[in-house]
């Protein structure tokens, strides 16, 4: 754990003594999809460990903190229907508008000298605006302040510290303190959001002044912390309460911070894969081209889900590059009568059980070459036709190869390094199957958990890869720096994933026209 590299440990230890672990005095952690269903399944009703406590925020509770299953139920009918893709469709104009001031800032970026940008940095500024747009109704200006301060070399702006800061100080309280120490580190995001509650009350209250009726009368479109404040929490059928004030804080900052960091590094990792593969760009871009003849207009939600190659890549992105890629545990009841049994284990009362995406996303009689960079898997039924996977054009992810850090980096261009498995013959693979089945594939992806405690947000992550990877690609080339390379991109993780040099720089070049 303390090497950031826990989930890489894990899968060693499932390869090495077969699909459960024991991997702590009360610990276990298997891989098995028929078990993933009975443990996160829409009829589990476990808890989840006490881990999750870590990631408290203003020392309160939130859906993903909150570990009883009834509990959990109260807060997560809350939110749900504000991520309905109904709904999310509603907030389309302004992603369009934010996501087309960043395309700006790229061109702006590029207009001077090639300028390499962190990426991770310029997104989480993105995703502050859109986040505090849908939870808020709030124009967060830090898209902005990201343009003034790395751009025009201005200072960084509080928020602007807050969202660079937050990544690492959470993994820190997770590192090394292993409590929720989030509550002290998030001082200023939590004040924030508690700033928008007030906003949003005076807005209500003007609003009833002026016209009698409520600001956010109708069911739809309200932002989320709108809608939390009408949520009654519902105790055995009978008492009726408002969701208290520090409640709808906690849960709306945790959603501003499980949606910003998670896209953040899905997209960047993505970005990173095309600075490498021209091939998939080229694929991407000619899909695109077709699509959008104007580089400037942006595709509707409904359209952009039915491009074949864009959705297959993001596929890939999620299995590869995981944004949350760790065990998600989960405690076998306490009660002896409700005791469970895992892949023949009988397991006692009160065991930590956990599977984990990172895992599951790389099983070998799943997934064709499951180390390489193949989104022509989510598109073929044999892979052994792909031209990609005879050549093996394939780029094998950073955190795949061994030793990582000793390794020569990679250039952009450089030829792939395959692993043993890798190596072998597409049509000699140990089971002798080449035909890939999508059911099967798509049974083994983990990447948003799975059943109650599933993503909230995994509609809006979708539509936003989609959005912000479409306005990329059409509009920019992107080549990686010298700086940027196997190395610096090595996954690492501490329950979210991120490049071990925390940063991903990248240039964009805007495309002829
Ligand atoms: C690529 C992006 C994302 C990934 C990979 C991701 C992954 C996950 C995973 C694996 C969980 C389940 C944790 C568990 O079972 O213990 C989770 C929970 C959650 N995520 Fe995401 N997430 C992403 C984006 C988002 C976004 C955009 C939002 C909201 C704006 C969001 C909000 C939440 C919430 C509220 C929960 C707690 C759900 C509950 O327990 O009720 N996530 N996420």
């Amino acid at each position: 754990m303390l090497r950031l590299r826990r989930c890489r440990a894990i899968d060693d230890l499932l390869r090495k003594y077969g699909p459960i672990v024991r991997v702590a005095p009360n610990k276990v952690i298997f891989l098995d999809s028929a078990t993933m269903k009975v443990v996160y399944g829409v009829s589990s009703k476990l808890n989840k460990s006490k881990f999750y406590k870590c990631l408290t925020t203003n020392g309160n509770d939130h859906a993903m903190t909150t570990l009883d299953h009834s509990s959990h139920l109260l807060r997560k009918r809350g939110y749900a229907s504000h991520y309905n893709p109904a709904n999310l469709a509603l907030f389309q104009p302004e992603i369009h508008s934010f996501t087309r001031g960043l395309v700006d800032l790229l061109s702006a970026a590029a207009s001077s000298s090639p300028m390499a940008i962190d990426t991770l940095l310029l997104f989480r500024h993105y995703f502050i605006d859109v986040n505090c747009m849908h939870l808020f109704d709030y124009s967060a200006g830090s898209l902005n302040a990201w343009s003034r301060n790395i751009l025009q070399g201005g200072p960084p702006d509080e928020l602007s510290r807050a969202i660079s800061d937050f990544p690492k100080q959470g993994l820190l309280a997770v590192l090394v303190l292993h409590s929720s120490s989030v509550k002290r580190s998030k001082l200023s995001l939590f004040k924030f959001t508690f700033q928008r509650l007030r906003d949003a009350r005076s807005m209500m209250r003007l609003e009833k002044m002026r016209s009698g009726n409520e600001h956010y009368d109708e069911d739809l479109r309200k932002p989320l912390i709108a809608r939390l404040q009408d949520h009654k929490y519902n105790f055995q059928g009978s008492l009726r309460m408002n969701m208290p004030d520090e409640d709808i804080v906690s849960e709306c900052t945790a959603h501003l911070i499980a949606g910003t960091d998670t896209t953040s590094t899905t997209l960047s990792y993505l970005l990173w894969e095309l600075s490498r593969r021209p091939d998939i760009m080229a694929h991407l871009q000619a899909e695109l081209d077709e699509c959008m003849p104007d580089p400037k207009s942006m595709l509707d939600i409904q359209e952009l889900q039915k491009l074949p190659y864009l959705t297959a890549l993001i596929k890939e992105g999620l299995r590869v590059y995981s944004a949350a890629p760790s065990p998600l545990e989960r405690v076998a009841p306490a009660n002896r009568d409700a005791e469970i049994s895992l892949l023949g284990y009988s397991i006692p009362p009160g065991t930590i059980i956990a599977s984990q995406a990172f895992s599951s996303h790389r099983r070998e009689d799943v997934f064709f070459c499951p180390n390489l960079f193949l989104p022509d898997r989510w598109l073929l039924q044999d892979l052994s036709a792909s031209p990609a996977s005879r050549s093996y054009g394939g780029s094998t992810p950073a955190e795949s190869r061994t030793p990582e850090d000793e390794s020569p980096p990679l250039s952009p261009s450089s030829s792939v390094v395959l692993s043993e498995t890798e190596k072998g013959s597409p049509v000699a693979r140990p089971n002798g199957r080449t035909r890939v089945s999508q059911v099967e594939m798509a049974k083994h992806m983990f990447p948003f958990g799975h059943g109650p405690r599933v993503c909230g947000g995994q509609n809006l992550a979708q539509i936003m890869l989609r959005v912000v990877l479409s306005a990329i690609a059409r509009n920019f080339d992107i080549i990686a720096p010298l700086e940027t390379n196997e190395k610096s991109m090595a996954m690492r993780d501490i329950f979210v994933a991120f490049p071990a040099a925390l940063e991903c720089k990248l240039i964009f070049v805007p495309r002829s026209q």
